[in-house]
């Protein structure tokens, strides 16, 4: 009711500035900004702004077309940029990783904060035009630049990670700094901006409707702080999402787990979200997968995650019909024996009947621990 009333009244105060005395209106124009931060929260699915409305301050020439399919949406809020380089809590002794960095509205004020920043960008043209603004600034010689695809590129150490990342690579992105071969380097923290949708993925917990495998997997090793909320007209050209800043931290007390069999149980886990463990764990495709794995004798070494694999926990990577004739080797009395196998362990600790979303890490690590007993595996 009271948002209603301040959107009369913004739109009063917008329309009619000039036939209220000065004071009032200096009066209207604080509010109208503090309220505008108050709105930013609001979900707002008017998708037509665009440069025109966007609420830019940052220089863009345009000397180049932006490219929405690389996710190049430029923040352009002054106001914003400051916030996050504030929130991100930079020390002078800081490495920086940048993600994305584009004509770099965030690496300049990154470059003021820290002591060096290394980016990664995709696009020639963003690197070109981010070093002749950095070199006009006289900062380049604390600048390191990597032309490539953040997802193929060997991260160098830093002590944390700013970006406004592209919002498509956000899983793997993700992924790859906390379960990537460059986790060791053990940074402080990552603080990204992010798909707003995603973000309350990220930060749920079990239970919550958008509690997933995602989140299962980034509360193993990393706590998540949410810390603002910035408006899609903040962005040049405005996406059709609002975002979210949030802070993800590696978790220096990660319980002892085979981080390898971790991700491929939450992955059997959360192959369908909303149906109990008890389903999940009859799908004889999936039986026949899980008695293959038990019984081969070596396991591959590998990274831990693939590094653009998608483990948001969406994705239906498995067939949910019973298929046998897939795995016509399989002994058709041990899988019985097999499926029972999984039945007791599930009835055991009273699971069968539960739904992955809500059970909490402790759980999941309990009946892993269960199953690696028994010889069952994931990975
Ligand atoms: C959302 S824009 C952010 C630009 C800038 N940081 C800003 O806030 O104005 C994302 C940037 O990431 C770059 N990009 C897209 N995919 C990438 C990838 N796989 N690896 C590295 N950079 C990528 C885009 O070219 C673009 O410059």
């Amino acid at each position: 009711m009271w948002r209603r009333e301040l959107r009369r009244r913004l739109h009063f105060a917008a329309c009619f500035p000039p036939l209220l005395p000065l004071q009032s209106h200096l009066h209207l124009n604080f509010r109208t900004k503090t309220a505008r931060r108050c709105l930013d929260d609001d979900d707002d699915d008017d998708d037509r702004c665009d440069r025109r409305t966007a609420r830019g301050g940052e220089p863009w020439d345009r000397s180049f077309r932006l490219d929405k399919g690389r996710g190049q949406h430029l923040l352009t809020s002054p106001r914003v940029l400051d916030s996050i380089a504030r929130l991100a809590c930079l020390r002078l002794s800081d490495t920086v990783l940048e993600i994305g960095p584009g004509t770099g509205n965030l690496t300049v004020r990154l470059l003021q904060s820290a002591r060096r920043v290394v980016a990664v960008e995709i696009d020639p043209r963003m690197v070109e035009s981010l070093l002749s603004r950095v070199s006009g600034l006289g900062l380049d010689d604390r600048l390191t630049v990597i032309t490539g695809d953040a997802l193929r590129t060997e991260f160098p150490e830093f002590d944390i990670c700013v970006a406004n990342i592209p919002y498509g690579i956000s899983s793997p992105l993700i992924a790859k700094l906390l379960y990537g071969s460059g986790r060791q380097s053990g940074f402080r923290s990552a603080v990204l901006l992010l798909q707003k949708e995603f973000a309350k993925r990220l930060v749920a917990t079990p239970g919550d409707s958008e509690f997933n495998r995602l989140a299962a997997n980034v509360r193993l090793v990393a706590t998540v702080e949410m810390l603002m909320n910035v408006n899609k007209k903040d962005f040049v050209p405005c996406p059709k999402v609002d975002s979210s800043l949030v802070r993800i931290q590696p978790r220096s007390d990660v319980p002892e787990v085979d981080l390898g069999e971790w991700l491929g149980f939450t992955r059997t886990c959360f192959t369908k979200k909303n149906k109990t463990l008890g389903a999940i764990f009859k799908q004889k495709k999936m039986i026949a997968e899980l008695y293959k794995k038990s019984k081969s004798e070596t396991k591959p070494s590998k990274l831990l995650v693939h590094e653009e694999e998608d483990y948001d926990g969406d994705g239906d990577s498995h067939d949910e019909n019973d298929v046998t004739d897939d795995f016509p080797e399989l002994d058709v009395s041990e899988a019985v024996q097999f499926k029972e196998k999984i039945n007791g362990i599930l009835k055991s600790v009273g699971y069968e009947g539960k739904r992955p979303s809500k059970l909490s890490n402790a759980d999941f690590l309990h009946l892993l621990q269960l199953f690696n007993q028994e010889g069952i595996l994931f990975r």
